[in-house]
């Protein structure tokens, strides 16, 4: 990597999880903000949207072929679900050579895009500068099953409860607080996106049943796995801390994780591990928050690699 900074856009800057990028950029050592789109927001200043942000900078409502004019080095799509495509063709034809990662779920199964979960894939990155980020729910579950993966007699079930920041800014039933107040609200119990991408990339078949809550921000992910052979409680715990040994961003713990105590936390806590009598059936608890580990901050950690500066430059660890 050259030592000028590199010039990063982000579309969809408005959103939560955008919002949450502006500020890990700015913190960046090798990265300057060279556009911030929004529609909404156009020519507002940042400082007086994303709290903590110092600067003169001011939203831009850029189309597709706007962005692609702009000649950023990095770019990364915000957008709502299905939104991605004329941004990626648009860059493909003014300058492919730019990294795109996208934090939907547009590309999460297309084989030309790496799939980055660093922590489970970080090894099948080819150098491919098309990143599609993997969803909040689907990080937390793979996680969760990752370390069992050999010795599962029957689909793991995974029961997941998510801050409403998950269901973004566009109105709905699931980011509405009266509509949430003193409640818990099932959604998608069977065949949910996250279902599928968790099944297609830990190559096991997962189940999952979301919930929204009614706090902001963090999910927790209950996952109960049946299991071909006994397992001692000992055991399982080994093999999670044998997994992730070394992994800044991961934190194995005895006790089961409060999603209270993951919000603005970059890191994903795993614990809880508990083991039935016949030692076939464990449960296993995750939690993230769903705007960093869930999206932002793994955007930043896969943007890191692919710049080649350290995978954990600009984030605030544990
Ligand atoms: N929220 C979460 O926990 C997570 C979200 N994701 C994914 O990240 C992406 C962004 O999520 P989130 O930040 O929550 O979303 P938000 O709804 O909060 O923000 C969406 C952004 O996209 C812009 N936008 C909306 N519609 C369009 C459109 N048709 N064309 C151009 N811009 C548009 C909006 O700005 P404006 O209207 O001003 O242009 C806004 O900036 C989504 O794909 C989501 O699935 C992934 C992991 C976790
Ligand atoms: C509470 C809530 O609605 N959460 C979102 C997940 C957010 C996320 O990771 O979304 P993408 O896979 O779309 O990127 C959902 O279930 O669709």
């Amino acid at each position: 990597m050259s030592t000028s900074k590199q010039r990063i856009g982000i579309v969809g800057a408005r959103g939560h999880t955008g919002a949450e990028l502006i500020r890990l950029v700015a913190a960046h050592p090798a990265l300057e903000l060279a556009f911030v789109s929004s529609r909404e927001l156009d020519g507002q200043r940042v400082a007086d949207q994303v709290e903590g942000f110092v600067g003169e900078l001011r939203y831009v409502s850029l189309d597709p072929a706007a962005v692609a004019a702009q000649g950023a080095d990095v770019v990364v799509l915000a957008l709502p679900n299905g939104k991605a495509a004329p941004y990626v063709e648009a860059i493909d034809k003014a300058k492919p050579e730019t990294l795109i990662v996208d934090l939907s779920a547009d590309y999460r199964f297309d084989e030309r895009w790496y799939y980055g979960l660093p922590e489970l894939t970080r090894e099948r990155w080819r150098g491919e500068k098309r990143i599609s980020n993997p969803g909040c729910y689907a990080t937390a579950v793979q996680l969760s099953i990752a370390p069992l993966k050999d010795l599962l007699a029957a689909p793991p079930v995974s029961f997941g409860v998510s801050g409403y920041s998950g269901a973004g800014t566009t109105p709905s039933d699931r980011n509405d607080p009266e509509k949430l107040r003193d409640n818990l609200m099932p959604y998608s119990l069977t065949g949910h996106m996250h279902e599928k991408e968790a099944s297609r990339h830990l190559g096991v078949p997962v189940e999952f049943m979301p919930h929204v809550a009614p706090h902001f921000r963090g999910l927790t992910v209950t996952t109960n796995l049946y299991l071909v052979r006994p397992i001692k409680r000992e055991d399982v715990i080994a093999r999670f801390h044998g997994a992730y040994e070394g992994e800044k961003l991961v934190r194995v713990l005895d006790e089961a994780p409060w999603v209270s105590q993951i919000a603005h936390q970059h890191h994903v806590e795993i614990g809880g591990f508990a083991v039935s009598a016949d030692g076939k059936r464990v449960v296993v608890v995750a939690t993230l928050d769903n705007l960093l580990k869930g999206a932002a901050t793994q955007a930043m950690q896969n943007i890191n690699r692919a710049l080649g500066v350290d995978e954990y430059t600009a984030i605030p660890r544990p």
